[in-house]
């Protein structure tokens, strides 16, 4: 990338601009004082503050960061405190106002084009119903388990489609919106039948259920919601199993006895092969909740394993897959799984002509048509978002769009997603760093307006299970907070209050952003995202429309204009005296000054600086990871590098990067022959492969549990070990992400 063009700024507080007269005397004995004290640091090796830093404004970049850091960490309130500077010193404000070398955000970007979006009737469903759960022919234990426990009295649509047609014994494809309630349109079932089995159930059974889910999240959640309706039936014993523990424990809880076992599939296969004692003769109900999250996370072997050994020791049993969307895949499995199933789904009545009452719609298999595939529900009190933002503007508008509603609006709470670990952390650690306050005052580093109501949080599959169970509990319990976040949040996960998600890196399929944006409106509350896309990625909003996903534009403008809201964002040329009205170019200058706050922090030491080229490099993986389909929208060719290097706080592109080196790679793990080759090249490919990816993906476990981290699927879990079936939903399977 070309140097950056200079723009000087420094940072003014509104007190300090009416300038202050003074006496001629009075101007010399200042003006003679000041060169007795400029001459007096030119001899000693100490700095006086002010002049210093008006100095540095015109060093190249490296020395700049050098003395930005300075700025920031040595004489923080003195360079952003209003309260400090502003106490009738405005004529040295004029000094002692830092200057800062950065590269101008607003030249040289592309257009940001028109977005002429079609307008699509969405695909709606109820969520609620004014049935009660006690119309149900349910144990009345478990009724007033649900009323008091759970406090729920009437029944979601799904639910209400569901329990009956379970408890009547069918196996099911069970496909509602997200959060729409279908973790207990199959809990319910499964503990009413169980607590009514004759002989009673003993805890040396084993498992009557088995309950597989996507991630350890979401096992702890379904774990949570069984045990609550289990109260009253006491000798029936739930039990996850999610990796991230010992095995050895896992080993010795499974000995004593689970009926209701929770789990994450490569767990289960984990177990299936070295614990004796792990026995499904007695399994009447096999659930795949998430069953398309399950699919492509790639736990495809796995779940061939897990049915083989079912259906090894019990031919009878009852299977119940379930999911927010309708992939092919997940058509395939049901194919293969589930015998004489009911599909149930309640759309609304504009969409499904042929079920004009919102009914359960009996033995569906494969899907109606091929519009039902293609097409998501949504809740209705959603509205999404899209903005376009060019590269170089990426990070501040993310920032301002946090501060805007995390920091000026009350009790929000919101998501943001990202395409990859590496890019959580970075996001993670630079935000903490910069717009957080732990105290009133302003640490080194911060900006002055760093907030003491901005909580941030982060979740991805790189970090310990302990630590990934306590972000997401504590996220789950608090009012406010941003939870910066890989798609390892975006399966399943019921995380109460969440206003708003921030869809930071597209997604790559219409699916995942269904995910995604379902961690919001849940069960029929408020709210709403937000895409951000590139200016060349405006085509993707076409993609969604395709989907029967309909957006609406946000400016960019309106989302950086919050910035004016905070008089630390003030940036003021150099050497200007004039007063500006609130516009664009106070827009530019504010988000200017902390665009500089990033490029200081990240270049203030060699390991922030190599921090922020890690996540620039694994950004630029991710994007060259889009599948074929939307390579037109995510092509790693359109990408300008040096642009992109500013959304990561640097100055430059890195030079050792190279898109070309990326795809070149990439190129290579088009062949499936390249995974045989070498170690050394599989463990590549697998890294790549998971670029865009959560950290949960079976390829990225494996390498992981080289280095002893365990995580869900990190098993082995080749078919023909296991002696497996080859997978007839594999040959048409498209390479996942
Ligand atoms: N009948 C009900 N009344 C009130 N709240 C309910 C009811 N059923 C479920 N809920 C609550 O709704 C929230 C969403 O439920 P759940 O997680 O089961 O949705 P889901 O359909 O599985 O979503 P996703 O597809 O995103 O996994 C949970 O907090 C749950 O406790």
């Amino acid at each position: 990338m070309a140097a950056a063009d200079g723009t000087l700024l420094h940072f003014s507080e509104p007190q300090a601009a009416a300038p202050r007269t003074l006496s001629k005397p009075r101007r010399a004995r200042e003006r003679r004082q000041a060169e007795a004290t400029k001459r007096k640091y030119q001899a000693s090796s100490e700095a006086p503050p002010a002049k210093r830093r008006s100095k540095t404004s015109f060093l190249p970049a490296k020395k700049t960061a050098k003395e930005a850091q300075r700025t920031f960490k040595g004489k923080p309130q003195k360079t952003f405190s209003p309260k400090k500077s502003s106490a009738g010193t405005s004529d040295r404000n004029q000094e002692q106002k830092p200057c800062v070398k950065t590269s101008s955000l607003f030249k040289n970007n592309p257009e940001i084009p028109e977005l002429h979006r079609p307008v699509v009737k969405q695909v709606q469903e109820k969520v609620f119903t004014s049935d009660a759960f006690h119309e149900l022919d349910l144990h009345p234990h478990l009724i007033s388990t649900i009323n008091t426990v759970l406090k729920m009295s009437s029944m979601t649509s799904i639910q209400k489609q569901s329990i009956p047609v379970l408890l009547e014994g069918r196996d099911a494809l069970v496909r509602s919106q997200t959060g729409s309630g279908k973790t207990l349109a199959y809990c319910i079932p499964v503990v009413q039948s169980l607590q009514a089995v004759k002989a009673k159930i003993q805890r040396s059974d084993g498992p009557y259920a088995l309950v597989l889910v996507p991630t350890r999240e979401l096992a702890l959640q379904s774990f949570d919601t069984v045990q609550k309706l289990l109260k009253p039936f006491t000798w029936i014993v739930p039990g996850v199993l999610m990796g991230g523990e010992k095995r050895k424990s896992e080993k010795a809880r499974l000995r004593k006895g689970i009926n209701i076992l929770i789990s994450t599939p490569g767990r289960l296969v984990d177990h299936i092969k070295s614990t004796g004692n792990l026995h499904f003769s007695r399994v009447r109900w096999l659930i795949l909740d998430e069953a398309d999250r399950i699919l492509d996370l790639g736990f495809e072997k796995d779940i061939t394993v897990i049915l083989n050994a079912v259906n090894a020791e019990c031919q009878s049993r009852q299977t119940v897959l379930l999911s927010a969307t309708l992939t092919e895949g997940v058509t395939r499995l049901a194919g293969i799984s589930l015998h004489n199933p009911v599909s149930i789904s309640v759309l609304d009545e504009s969409h499904d002509q042929s079920n004009p009452k919102g009914k359960a719609v009996l033995e569906v298999s494969p899907p109606r048509t091929s519009d039902e595939l293609d097409s998501f529900a949504i809740p209705e009190s959603l509205d999404q978002h899209v903005t376009l933002v060019p590269s170089k503007l990426r990070l501040v508008s993310l920032a301002a769009f946090i501060l805007q509603k995390c920091k000026f609006e009350k009790d929000q709470k919101m998501i943001v997603f990202f395409s990859s670990c590496e890019l959580v952390e970075f996001h993670y650690n630079l935000f903490l760093q910069t717009l957080l306050s732990s105290s009133g005052a302003p640490a080194p580093g911060q900006l002055p307006s760093a907030s003491t109501r901005l909580k941030f949080l982060r979740l991805h599959g790189n970090m310990e299970q302990e630590e990934r169970t306590a972000v997401f509990q504590e996220f789950s319990h608090s009012k406010t907070g941003v939870l910066l976040c890989t798609d390892v949040a975006a399966r399943g996960l019921d995380l109460p209050q969440v206003k708003w998600i921030v869809q930071y890196n597209a997604p790559s399929s219409p699916a995942e952003y269904i995910h995604r944006i379902g961690r919001t409106a849940r069960i029929g509350c408020h709210g709403s995202s937000l895409l951000i896309l590139a200016p060349s990625e405006a085509e993707y909003v076409n993609s969604l429309a395709s989907h029967k996903i309909n957006v609406s534009e946000i400016k960019m403008e309106d989302i950086l204009s919050v910035l004016t809201r905070d008089d630390c964002f003030k940036g003021r040329r150099w050497g200007s005296q004039k007063s500006r009205a609130v516009g664009p170019q106070e827009i530019r200058e504010r988000a200017t000054v902390l665009q500089t706050v990033f490029e200081d922090y990240v270049h203030s030491n060699e390991r922030r600086v190599s921090g922020a080229k890690k996540a620039l490099q694994s950004f630029i993986r991710a994007y060259a990871a889009y599948p074929r389909e939307l390579k037109h929208v995510f092509h790693v060719r359109s990408l300008h590098l040096g642009h992109v290097a500013k959304s990561f706080g640097l100055r430059d592109a890195p030079r050792n990067l190279s898109v070309s080196a990326v795809t070149k790679r990439k190129a290579n793990l088009k062949r499936p022959d390249l995974h045989k080759k070498t170690q050394s090249k599989q463990r590549l490919a697998e890294i790549l492969r998971s670029e865009y990816s959560s950290g949960m993906e079976a390829g990225l476990a494996k390498v992981k549990k080289q280095n002893k981290h365990t995580e869900p699927g990190s098993q082995p879990c080749s078919a023909d070990a296991a002696g497996a079936q080859p997978q007839p939903w594999e040959k048409s399977k498209k390479r996942s992400r």
